[in-house]
């Protein structure tokens, strides 16, 4: 059975995709098998991965049940992925049953065309926003997996997450919890240390883990992304097959990326 994870926050560009999409590529590095689920009209993780998006099966599809999870998969080389575009956008109106929120658990979990058996870990990308796509995300999942950006309102945001949480929690996936909260697009300021202690302390109300691990802010990642590579990948190349120069700072964020996937194995085998 996989271990199903959304990873959530209603403020936008806090990182969520660029999370998902690098966790991904560096569980497939240590041997894991993992699917992710572009659940954001954006279709962001879509394109970091360079999967089709247009002309395919997507998420959109497998929502509506014209198609199913497994017939939506695309294998690419950072991680399996079922797509998502604009038209994912429409999803939240065009659902009107009852028990709407538990689409994409019905769908991940059915017997017959479901996937829930055949990875290791299924990562769920959310949409900036705690709309029905969100709800069926944490409806769907084991666990809640919060990154958030080092400033004031994105600490003060988590709240807002948390009582979407609870919710879910009490209607829709009384087995839910939260994994972590994760610090990302961090500077070396003293702001940013006042904000790691607010989300501690917000963390600590939600009875939540703080990763030990915070993500640096550095441009390698918006290259790996611009050539739709992940960043383990594009940080080999461009050193051995380009012999091109890598900063110590862009080392520096791939070895914190490393760090937070170990953390969040050690953590996931403690649960
Ligand atoms: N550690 C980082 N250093 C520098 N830039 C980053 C870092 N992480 C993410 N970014 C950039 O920040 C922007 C927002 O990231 P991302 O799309 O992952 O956030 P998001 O929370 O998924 O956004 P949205 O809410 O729109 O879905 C992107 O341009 C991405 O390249």
């Amino acid at each position: 059975m996989s271990a199903i994870f959304a990873l959530a926050n209603q403020k936008g560009g806090v990182a969520k995709t660029t999370t998902t999409g690098t966790l991904a590529a560096g569980l497939k590095k240590q041997g894991f098998s993992v699917l992710t689920i572009d659940c954001d009209p954006q279709g962001n993780l879509s394109m970091s991965v360079a999967a089709e998006n247009q002309d395919s099966a997507t998420m959109y599809e497998v929502m509506k049940g014209t198609v199913s999870a497994r017939e939506a998969i695309q294998h690419t080389p950072s991680c399996d992925i079922i797509p998502a575009n604009t038209i994912l956008a429409g999803i939240e109106q065009e659902l009107h049953n009852v028990g709407k929120e538990m689409t994409l658990r019905e769908k991940l979990r059915d017997e017959q065309t479901g996937v829930a058996e055949e990875y290791d870990y299924i990562l769920i990308d959310c949409p900036p926003s705690l709309g029905l796509l969100t709800v069926n995300a944490l409806t769907a999942a084991d666990y809640l997996l919060i990154p958030t950006m080092a400033e004031t309102f994105a600490a003060s945001g988590i709240t807002q997450l948390y009582d979407t949480y609870k919710s879910v929690k009490k209607y829709t996936n009384p087995a839910l919890r939260i994994d972590g909260v994760l610090l990302t697009r961090t500077e070396r300021t003293r702001v940013t240390k006042t904000i790691q202690e607010l989300t501690e302390k917000i963390a600590d109300y939600m009875g939540a883990d703080v990763y030990r691990t915070t993500i640096r802010s550095n441009v390698i990642i918006k290259e790996a992304q611009a050539v739709q590579e992940n960043v383990f990948d594009y940080i080999e190349s461009k050193a051995q097959t380009k012999g091109e120069r890598v900063s110590e700072a862009s080392r520096n964020f791939v070895n914190d990326c490393l760090n937070f996937v170990k953390e969040f194995v050690e953590k996931e085998r403690e649960q």
